[in-house]
């Protein structure tokens, strides 16, 4: 066999195998053929460097590290939430919205993760940077970093070209085996996981990055083209394009579903094997949140409840 086609049909059974383990938490082989084929991968575009290339699953932990982040600037803004605190601060941001529409639209209610909101950018289905929001309008170019992150796909299913916007995060499981061994050589511990997963993420080595096992999940598309027509359409596309999409979300028609599905999460969260510090509701519709459109640093047609603080067990 031709080696490009050789390469090219690595590329697609380890990205495949990638995407089984790390987005859908479930492999179909076994880690020593991952490694074998892997293996086989390395080799030959150490024989052949002009078969590497930037969305090879070789190229996840990158070069040399950086001296400095470069600035980038989000074509769309990244918004911060508005929030609510309780079910009538709820049900009062829903009447609003009922009033300003005329009538009850349907709405999404999702996780609210607790990690650092990046954006993903892809052309022609290949990651081509990856970003912090830093103020919502400049933020920086930390790509090196997030394609260390496994459950981010170097490859999309399709040759689309979109960004994606979502939570970067750090398992709590990680973050106790990171603390353990930060205890164990004597240097300080992460106060908690969003703090770790920032840490991890600021670092310019991304061997660093690529030892701290984070994880991502997608939450916003945004795109020129009318992909879809709602929000949980929006989902349903990114989880089928090989993207990690939280599948704990539901659409909700009254504030009193609404508020079922943030009870259910206030005793749910302990058991997630990674932090939330609330849940974010969103009018489905794009057709919805166009009318209602934005306030000056948040949208309308998104709210997010946060939890109260939970009291620190001493
Ligand atoms: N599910 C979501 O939309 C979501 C989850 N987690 C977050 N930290 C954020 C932040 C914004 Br802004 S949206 C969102």
């Amino acid at each position: 066999m031709e080696m490009a086609e050789r390469v090219e049909e690595l590329r697609k059974t380890l990205n495949q195998y990638g995407y089984e383990y790390y987005v859908l938490d479930r492999p179909s082989v076994p880690d020593s053929e991952y490694d074998r084929l892997m293996n086989e991968l390395i080799q030959i575009e150490t024989d052949y460097p002009e078969l590497r290339t930037p969305d090879s699953p070789t190229q996840r932990v990158g070069g040399a590290p950086l001296d400095a982040f470069v600035k980038v600037t989000h074509d769309t803004p990244m918004l911060s939430l508005g929030n609510v605190f309780s079910k009538e601060e709820l049900v009062e941001w829903v009447e609003r919205i009922e009033k300003d529409l005329g009538y009850t639209p349907t709405f999404v209610a999702e996780l609210k993760f607790d990690g650092l909101a990046v954006s993903l950018k892809y052309e022609n289905g290949r990651l081509v940077r990856g970003a912090t929001r830093g103020d919502g309008t400049t933020g920086e170019d930390i790509t090196q970093n997030l394609k260390t992150i496994r459950s981010i796909p170097l490859r999309l299913k399709e040759d689309a070209t979109f960004e994606v916007r979502g939570e970067a995060y750090m398992p709590k499981r990680s973050f106790e085996q990171l603390n353990d061994e930060r205890e164990r050589v004597g240097e300080p511990l992460f106060a908690n996981p969003r703090n770790a997963a920032a840490g991890s993420l600021r670092q310019l080595d991304s061997k660093i990055a690529a030892s701290r096992n984070l994880a991502f999940f997608a939450y916003g598309l945004v795109s020129q083209d009318d992909l879809v027509a709602s929000h949980d359409e929006s989902l349903d596309y990114l989880k089928r394009l090989g993207v990690a999409v939280s599948g704990d979300y539901t659409t909700c028609k009254t504030a009193d579903e609404l508020w079922d599905y943030i009870e259910t999460y206030v005793t749910k969260r302990g058991e997630l094997p990674y932090e939330i510090d609330g849940i974010v509701i969103k009018v489905a519709g794009y057709e919805e949140q166009e009318q209602l459109g934005f306030t000056a640093k948040s949208p309308r047609w998104a709210v997010a409840y946060k939890f109260p603080a939970e009291e620190v067990v001493t």
